[in-house]
């Protein structure tokens, strides 16, 4: 199947024809290609999620892969990466073999495992790091998420041990004995609620620690979901001494913040828990600079009974990959100045490095997060700015229901995604 995408923007060409044959960008003459209108669509290198909660195995009432995969496509993303807090945990060379297969049968968006640092995530022993980084997953990223790997020395080993294949160890940064019992960001909404507050300091003592573990072993580190304005200023610390650490921002972090939990709908409880408004300006201020390098969604899709109960007992998480784009832009532009009717004012290229290239450089993952330009793969995307929609939960691609945003109108649309030259969204729809 080829296709010609008629009159789209095009970062730094303006407006263009798209030639997509053979799984590639094209030159030459269109001939039977299945013709696209793009006027007013932006097209972007489809989006790369370095943090994705898949669920299967174990969990696949809540998410498999082929339906996280449908909602990543959905979300204008090409590549996702795996969580490994699966069950069976995502600990050896067979489950993270497994995950890619299953991505692979799906053939929606190609899905990267991650595999976990510590054996069933309990950080107590590594997991077989080498044996899940030789197998046909090619695992790089490394990571308990949901879980910190707590222990200095275990984080150390871990680091010194992904250096020779170049692994990153992507860390949930979060001091366990500081946020026992924790159900929400630790400030006056908590004492408010009579909620036990998760602080700002279980994060950033964690990520100052390794970014100093990370300096010392001269490895990569990765910080998973950072939340506050305090992290903000230990990553700009690590990067201005040449720390080799990068960091995501979700898009839930850009955007909500802890007066969500007066409601007391578990749909906001979330880990790291949304923090305050000084704390989402200060996070929109670092994407926007480069000190946080990333949007990863954290897309942590959530069974109803996990959900739909009393505050104390609901699992944390929420969905991410179909609404993203529209969250970031949403985030962006209120503070940015930008994002006017039409998408004006809209910073594309910041929104391809934080959401496809800089992820795809993290993960490794070659084949995309590339120019959109003749030779290259064929993973990209195609926004419509103009468009705003009202999320409904109940069209979720997902298995699960635990979107923060119902009933909120966003700003874009997502209205093709192209993997490898095969559509798998047109007109807004999925494909298959
Ligand atoms: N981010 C979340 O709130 N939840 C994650 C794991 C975690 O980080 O707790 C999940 O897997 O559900």
């Amino acid at each position: 199947m080829s296709f010609l995408i008629k009159g789209v923007s095009v970062l730094g060409k303006g407006k263009a024809d798209l030639l997509i044959r053979d799984g590639v960008i094209a030159e030459g003459g269109a001939g039977n290609a299945q013709v696209i209108d793009a006027d007013g669509l932006v097209a972007l290198p489809g989006l790369v999620d370095l943090h994705t909660h898949l669920r299967e195995p174990g969990r696949e009432d809540a998410e498999t892969v082929e339906t996280g995969s449908r909602a990543a496509a959905l979300g204008g993303y090409t590549a996702v990466c795996a969580m490994a807090n699966t069950s069976p945990v995502a600990d050896t060379a067979g489950v993270v073999e497994q995950v890619y297969r299953l991505g692979r049968e799906a053939g929606l968006v190609d899905v990267q495992p991650i595999g976990a640092v510590t054996v069933g995530l309990a950080g107590e022993r590594l997991a077989e790091l080498g044996a899940m980084a030789t197998s046909a997953a090619q695992v790089r990223i490394f990571s308990d998420d949901g879980h910190c790997v707590a222990d200095p020395r275990l984080m150390r080993r871990a680091l010194e041990y992904v250096k020779a294949f170049d692994g990153v160890i992507a860390q949930h940064a979060e001091e366990p004995r500081l946020t026992e019992g924790a159900q929400m960001h630790e400030g006056e909404v908590a004492t408010r609620l009579g909620l036990t507050g998760w602080p700002a300091v279980a994060e950033e003592a964690i990520i100052a620690r390794d970014v100093l573990l990370a300096e010392h072993v001269g490895s990569r580190l990765h910080v998973c979901h950072v939340s506050t304005a305090g992290s903000v200023e230990v990553l700009r610390h690590a990067k201005a001494r040449g720390v080799k650490v990068t960091a995501e921002v979700t898009p839930h972090h850009l955007l909500l913040t802890d007066e969500r939990a007066t409601s007391y709908d578990p749909v906001f409880k979330v880990n790291p828990p949304l923090r305050t408004a000084a704390d989402v300006e200060a996070l929109r201020a670092a994407l926007r600079e480069g000190v946080i390098d990333i949007v990863a969604t954290d897309h942590a899709p959530h069974a109803v009974e996990d959900k739909e109960c009393e505050w104390g007992y609901a699992r944390p998480g929420m969905l991410g990959l179909e609404t993203a784009l529209s969250v970031v832009l949403d985030a962006l532009g209120s503070s940015a100045g930008g994002a006017g009717a039409g998408g004006a004012g809209v910073d594309w290229d910041l929104i391809a490095e934080r959401m496809s290239r800089a992820p795809a450089r993290i993960a490794g993952l070659t084949e995309h997060g590339r120019d959109i330009a003749p030779g290259a793969p064929a993973n990209l995307t195609l926004v419509d700015p103009a468009a705003r929609r009202r999320i409904d939960p109940g069209e979720s691609a997902s298995r699960s229901r635990n979107t923060p945003y119902a009933g909120m109108t966003l700003p874009g649309r997502v209205m093709a995604t192209f993997l490898r030259g095969e559509a798998t969204v047109l007109d807004g729809k999925a494909v298959k």
